[in-house]
């Protein structure tokens, strides 16, 4: 197997995915059609003409608007299922999934809507499908430290149905900073931590998610380049990074995919993962992320390796499981 065959077939984990970014356009014209909800474009063809984005906030305009056809459990359900069916033909069998359960609420759909759609698609998952998963409830930054208080206490009669939170959405002039309260409450609820930063913010967003957040993770972090002792930090303490290539080429955080910095991610020790972000508005799900990003970087078949390998150091998954999948992985490797 080449390296584009190895990371096609390798076992893998997704943690960077935001769940309405999987809608294809398709859906939402059924799901607009099924609750009567009027779109702003004519066919599906105009609507997926329109994913020509600039820059992030020029996508999040077209995502919020595209989520508004979700109105009821199925209709969560419905959308994550879609998603599980593609994460199953790309040899992915563990994700941790975003959802945004403000950009719900925000129109009347109650909190127990969101999460029973999504919860009941990830246990139809395990069950028919053999992928674990777990969700994530993510804060969107553009919006009140206030409001996120009010969504951890409206999601917190179904604590047992997420992980742990994040932050998503407009990330320059909303630093991390904005939100050390309500990270520090979920932190003392032993909820998991993660913040997207370093996407088109600066390193010192990072720095911020890391000292002030405290975060296990973080999303992004391609800026990350342009601070070499930050470079240091997250290779010393492993700190993963959740990298979406052709998210950040279709955004325009790269110009072009060769410029991409996962390989010198990879080379300086990082734990940096490969996963699609909002794969129907972005071009691809995992392998294609993967095919397209070893193709422009020249990746081996070792640095293939070392990405699946990642994603299981950088997932939620118990000590135990990620002996496994490391297991399954040099059994792949060697076949
Ligand atoms: N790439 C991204 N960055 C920030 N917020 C998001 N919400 C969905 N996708 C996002
Ligand atoms: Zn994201």
């Amino acid at each position: 197997m080449n390296a584009i065959e190895l990371a096609r077939a390798i076992p893998k984990a997704e943690l960077h995915i935001h769940i309405e970014g999987s809608l294809e356009p398709e859906l939402i014209f059924e799901l607009a059609q099924r609750n009567g909800v009027v779109l702003a474009y004519p066919s599906v063809e105009a609507l997926r003409a329109a994913y020509a984005f600039t820059d992030l906030q020029s996508f999040l305009d077209i995502y919020y608007a595209g989520a508004s056809v979700l109105l009821q459990p199925q209709d969560f359900h419905d959308m994550a299922w879609a998603y599980f069916l593609r994460a199953k033909a790309d040899n992915v069998i563990h994700t941790e999934l975003f959802f945004d359960p403000q950009t719900h609420t925000a129109r009347g759909v109650p909190m127990a809507t969101v999460i029973e759609g999504l919860s009941g698609a990830c246990k139809r998952a395990e069950s028919e499908l053999g992928i674990s998963s777990a969700l994530i409830l993510c804060f969107l930054r553009h919006l009140s430290e206030e409001d996120a208080f009010a969504t951890l206490e409206a999601a917190l009669p179904y604590r047992g149905h997420f992980i742990g939170v994040g932050l998503d959405s407009s990330e320059v002039g909303h630093p991390p900073e904005k939100f050390e309260r309500v990270f520090a409450r979920c932190r003392e609820l032993g909820l998991k931590l993660v913040a997207h930063a370093g996407e088109e913010g600066p390193p010192d967003y990072m720095w911020q998610a890391i000292d002030l957040l405290k975060v296990q993770r973080i999303d992004h972090g391609v800026a990350a380049l342009q601070d070499p002792l930050l470079m240091a930090e997250l290779a010393h303490t492993r700190m993963p990074l959740t990298v979406c290539p052709l998210s950040n080429l279709k955004l325009c955080v790269v110009d072009d995919l060769r410029d991409h910095p996962l390989k010198k991610m990879l080379d300086a020790g990082l734990c940096a993962t490969v996963n699609s972000d909002d794969p129907a508005y972005f071009g691809g799900y995992m392998n294609a992320n993967f095919e397209q990003t070893v193709l422009a970087l020249d990746l081996s078949r070792e640095d293939v390796v070392q990405l699946a390998r990642n994603s299981f150091e950088a997932s939620f998954v118990s000590e135990q499981r990620r002996l496994e999948m490391f297991d399954r992985i040099a059994v792949c490797a060697a076949g």
